[in-house]
């Protein structure tokens, strides 16, 4: 029996006269880390944006968790089971960092309307079960002391925590990171390489994007290299880092990975 939690098909997507992507294709097996990369405008976050319901694909298929879906909408691609963060954070700035955490939970919860209205007594249990679950996801990412701050004053570094956070919540089958090490300093990106870690050895199961390629290399199971809308390369980071495109292309004349 399979073990892949994402299958990606055949995706091709165009803008105008741009090619963004040509027949882009991934298996993402169970635990596994799997880093996208390429250089800019090589269509990685056009690819988060189709998996994820942002984007219509112009052809693709698409299968999580052994079950064949279509990425039509954000909300019901975040309840079939894919969580993501932004290159560029989207926080509810104005909102403490567990309410950030306790909208995602609400992707799972069942009381509704209704219940919330009247707050009904299923309401209010539900309501703390929520909040404690989101308390302990701040915790695990490691802003456990930030509970009742607004996520704007949180620092950069924090506000990609509170996101991956937020992700979590909605107990993803995949959890797709959109540049999650971006203007991270080098003891950031360390805390946060341990952290993508310990989400994989939990057992999720995680989508790269990332631009770091030390941070890439030393993470991933697998790699996808694009460039210019079309996969130049798939394999293990040694692999990857031994092919002449990915060389030619990526890394550019003169430029090894760290
Ligand atoms: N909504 C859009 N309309 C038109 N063109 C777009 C749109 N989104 C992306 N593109 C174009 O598609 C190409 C791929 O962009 P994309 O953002 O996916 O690249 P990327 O690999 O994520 O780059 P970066 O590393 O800079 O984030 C680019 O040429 C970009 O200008």
């Amino acid at each position: 029996m399979s073990n892949a939690v994402l299958q990606v098909n055949g995706v091709s997507k165009r803008f105008g006269g741009l090619q963004a992507l040509s027949d882009v294709g991934i298996t993402i097996n169970a635990g596994q880390v799997y880093g996208l990369i390429g250089p800019n405008g090589a269509g990685k976050t056009t690819f988060f944006n189709v998996i994820t319901g942002l984007y219509t694909p112009d052809a693709g298929s698409f299968m999580l968790g052994g079950a064949p879906y279509q990425p039509t909408a954000v909300h019901e691609v975040a309840k079939t089971g894919i969580a993501r963060t932004f290159q560029n954070i989207r926080l509810f700035a104005e909102m403490t960092a567990i309410e950030n955490v306790m909208v995602g939970r609400h992707v799972r919860t069942h009381s509704g309307l209704i219940g919330a209205v009247f707050r009904t007594p299923k309401f209010k249990a539900e309501e703390a079960a929520i909040r404690a679950r989101s308390q302990e996801l701040l915790d695990y990412v490691g802003i456990g002391r930030f509970t009742d701050y607004k996520a704007r004053t949180l620092s950069y570094g924090d506000q990609r925590r509170l996101e991956i956070a937020r992700a979590l919540a909605t107990d993803p089958k995949l959890i797709a990171l959109d540049e999650p090490a971006a203007g991270m300093n080098a003891t950031e990106k360390v805390v946060l390489r341990e952290l993508i870690d310990r989400i994989r050895k939990d057992g999720r199961t995680i989508l790269l994007i990332e631009h770091d390629v030390k941070l890439v290399m030393g993470l991933c199971d697998r790699v996808t290299v694009l460039d210019y809308g079309k996969q130049i390369a798939e394999g293990t980071p040694a692999e990857v880092q031994g092919n002449e495109k990915v060389i030619e292309a990526y890394l550019g004349a003169g430029h090894k990975p760290h």
